[in-house]
């Protein structure tokens, strides 16, 4: 298929309270029917209203795409999945407008459930919910994209200039154990998210020489008897005092911005409890901010639009690049079976 015009760009994200009466409702619509315990939600409204009930997610975006909008040829239009603007009622300013065949950002760079295949029912919902909407084609996964290691590799060579000696440790969300094994289409073998974020904390330890290094998760969601992924930077970071390490260096590969679990999980929760034990403890920033970043989606685009080149430093398939919410392949990232509540 040679290269097709596009008319905009959707830039879909996740979406984030902007003020306190919008967490117990953005909470909701977060976890509707996936079974997490109403105490972790409890748990996690505090965390929002640590900070006045604002996450940073949104006014990131904001302006990630006001960065975007010069490099590319296209109106950026802003929709979420959980809050305001919601991708719905974006989608139908979009047709409104004219737009009849739009290219899709979402601010996720991996493969598997949450941070893929959610992305393309999130285009199928908006539109079932928009008569006559415009085609939407999804721009393909990022996480091996020369420019998203080489900003990553940058922050963490800044956030390592406050030690002598440290030890870096990768950081993503974690899933649930099943969710990661049913990552992926089922030939590959599962596990496409872990391995994905496994293989972009490889290039970016390989971009600084740095050998040695940990991949662990955070955020954990959901009941205590259910597996997720492990081990926890919290733990982490202890078990490495155990050891004797005197300083971290945390890199949050597994997310675009510094959105509430950046600044909760990691800021608040993992550098209090490094401050506690006396270790040294930095946080190496995440791409959003970073003109790199705004390349990176404008190089997305004209793979699309002129049929340039995929720049990939690995030989994952480009997976995620696909039409009106369809699945990267059969059965791919299938959603886990949730328990009933
Ligand atoms: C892989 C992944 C990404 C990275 C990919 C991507 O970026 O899309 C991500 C991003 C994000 N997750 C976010 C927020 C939340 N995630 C939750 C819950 C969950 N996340 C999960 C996974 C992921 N999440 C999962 C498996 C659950 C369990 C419920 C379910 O199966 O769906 C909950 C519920 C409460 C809780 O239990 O924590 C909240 C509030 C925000 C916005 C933060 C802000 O407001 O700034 C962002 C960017
Ligand atoms: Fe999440």
């Amino acid at each position: 298929m040679g290269p097709v015009s596009y008319d905009a760009l959707l830039w879909l994200s996740f979406g984030g309270p902007e003020g306190p009466e919008d967490v117990r409702p953005f909470l909701e619509n977060v976890t509707r029917g996936r079974g997490v315990p109403p105490e972790r939600l409890d748990e996690v409204e505090q965390h929002y209203l640590h900070f006045g009930g604002v996450s940073p997610i949104n006014r990131l975006n904001r302006e990630a795409i006001a960065a975007v909008e010069p490099l590319v040829d296209l109106p950026v239009y802003f929709g979420n999945r959980n809050w305001h603007p919601m991708v719905e009622d974006t989608l139908a300013e979009m047709k409104a407008a004219g737009v009849r065949r739009a290219l899709v950002f979402p601010t996720s760079a991996y493969g598997g459930y949450s941070a893929c295949r959610q992305y393309d029912e999130d285009i199928l919902r908006a539109r079932a919910a928009v008569p006559g909407a415009p085609e939407l084609v999804k721009l393909r996964q990022f996480f091996d994209h020369p420019l998203f290691i080489e900003s990553f590799a940058e922050s963490v060579r800044v956030a390592g200039e406050a030690f002598e000696d440290y030890r870096l440790v990768f950081t993503a969300h974690s899933v649930p154990v099943s969710a990661d094994k049913a990552a992926g289409p089922p030939a590959e073998g599962g596990h496409r998210y872990s391995r994905q974020v496994a293989e972009a904390s490889r290039l970016v330890a390989s971009a600084l020489s740095i050998a040695e290094y940990d991949v662990v998760w955070q955020s954990r969601s959901g009941p205590p008897q259910i597996p997720w992924l492990e081990p926890d930077i919290v733990d982490h970071v202890e078990a490495l005092h155990a050891k004797g390490v005197a300083n971290v260096v945390v890199c949050p590969i597994g997310f675009v911005s510094d959105h509430l679990e950046v600044v909760w999980d990691l800021d608040t929760e993992a550098r209090d409890r490094a401050a506690e034990l006396g270790m040294g403890f930095a946080r190496a920033a995440t791409p959003n901010g970073d003109p790199r970043f705004a390349q990176l989606v404008a190089e997305l685009v004209a793979e699309m639009t002129s049929g340039a080149p995929a720049r990939k430093l690995s030989s994952f398939t480009a997976a995620g690049c696909t039409v009106n919410g369809e699945p990267c392949a059969p059965l791919c990232c299938e959603p886990a079976k949730r328990p009933a509540r």
